[in-house]
């Protein structure tokens, strides 16, 4: 007789025997809103190769030179600006999605989250989730729209600790979602209830994601077509919305312009300038890019962007806020990540 394996019997679960985690991961922001913590960490991103694409002997020097000892006091005073008794609003709002994760998937599953610049660090937080004992991971940064910048250097840095390792936890990362229904979904739920809840009616909804330099678009990097993507998809999602069919125009631009070089076009201020000059008077402004608010929505917007509107001309104007903790936006989390558990948990 041959011999045969044994059949499992029919109730036996999918699962593994170890723990899953999940890493959640945000850019990043300084300890605290002085120019010597916004130095060292500016130090730290600025020096990432994936996020300024020049050869590191012509960009150190300048880095070093100039940026380092001008940026940081005025970028201090920026994060002056919206700094909060729970710290940087990145910082505290990736927690409490991080936190709301752990709620929603339940015991079975460890949720962490970390910083790619500054703390926690990616390398100490996959550090804690191998300690209680997870041999399988899955790394979630949280941008939509997929870059060199963002998403793949999130996978580096987490590739560096297991590089040190002999035994190896198991990773998967989450792809980009920035076409993803429930992505969509959760988008123009929350874009729509802000929206209805303003004491105005835009005759404009601008959408603004974070630029790129427009070489690292030419270079092949996908950020730009999936920003586009998003933008398309929110508006034809919207079409029949009444705030749509009653003549809001939805517009795309880029915002956080850094340094000389060309970026991604249009950009945000030049916009608001040009929507103000062509007569808008009412504009609302979205971020659908930025999984949580943060430096560049509450100062950049809220602030000096109003402060650009109004200046040529416009009158009304609203920022509305990023999807953060809301129902819709943690909807979307959990399920776009219990998609990528598949498999490892029943
Ligand atoms: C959402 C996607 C982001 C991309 C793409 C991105 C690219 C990118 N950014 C810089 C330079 C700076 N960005 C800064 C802040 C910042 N950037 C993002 C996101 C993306 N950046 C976020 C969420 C934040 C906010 C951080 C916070 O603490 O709230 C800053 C620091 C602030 C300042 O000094 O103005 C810089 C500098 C480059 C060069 C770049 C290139 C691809
Ligand atoms: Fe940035
Ligand atoms: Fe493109």
């Amino acid at each position: 007789m041959t011999w045969q394996p044994q059949a499992l019997p029919s109730d036996h679960p999918a699962v593994h025997s170890g723990n899953v985690g999940v890493l959640v991961v945000n850019l990043g922001t300084p300890e605290a809103p002085t120019p010597k913590a916004v130095k060292t960490y500016l130090k730290e991103f600025l020096s990432d190769r994936r996020v300024v694409e020049i050869p590191p002997i012509a960009w150190q020097p300048i880095l070093r030179g100039i940026i380092l000892n001008t940026r940081p006091k005025k970028s201090a005073h920026a994060y002056q600006q919206v700094w909060t008794e729970d710290g940087s609003p990145l910082a505290f709002i990736t927690k409490a999605q991080a936190e709301g994760l752990q709620e929603r998937l339940g015991a079975g599953v460890h949720v962490e989250w970390a910083m790619r610049y500054g703390k926690p660090t990616i390398g100490d937080q996959l550090q804690k989730l191998m300690d209680a004992g997870c041999d399988r991971i899955l790394l979630a940064p949280l941008y939509p729209q997929y870059s060199g910048a963002t998403t793949a250097t999130v996978v580096d840095k987490a590739a560096d600790k297991l590089k040190a390792m002999r035994w190896q936890t198991a990773l998967r990362t989450l792809p980009p979602y920035h076409d993803d229904p429930a992505y969509i979904g959760a988008l123009v739920s929350d874009l729509t209830t802000q929206l209805e809840g303003l004491d105005f009616t835009p005759e404009v909804l601008l959408l603004s994601f974070h630029g790129m330099p427009q070489r690292t678009h030419d270079l092949g990097d996908p950020y730009h077509c999936h920003c586009r993507k998003t933008a398309r998809l929110v508006s034809e999602a919207m079409a029949d919305h009444p705030l749509v069919t009653g003549g809001m125009r939805i517009e795309t631009s880029f915002q956080s312009r850094f340094g000389p070089a060309k970026w991604l076009e249009p950009a945000t201020d030049d916009t608001l300038e040009a929507e103000a000059a062509a007569g808008t008077k009412r504009l609302a402004i979205a971020a659908p890019g930025f999984s949580a608010d943060c430096l560049e929505t509450l100062e950049e917007l809220v602030i000096q962007g109003k402060e650009q509107f109004q200046d040529a001309g416009g009158e009304d104007f609203a920022v509305l806020s990023c999807l953060n903790t809301s129902a819709p936006g943690m909807d979307m989390l959990e399920h776009i990540i219990r998609r990528e558990l598949s498999g490892w948990t029943g």
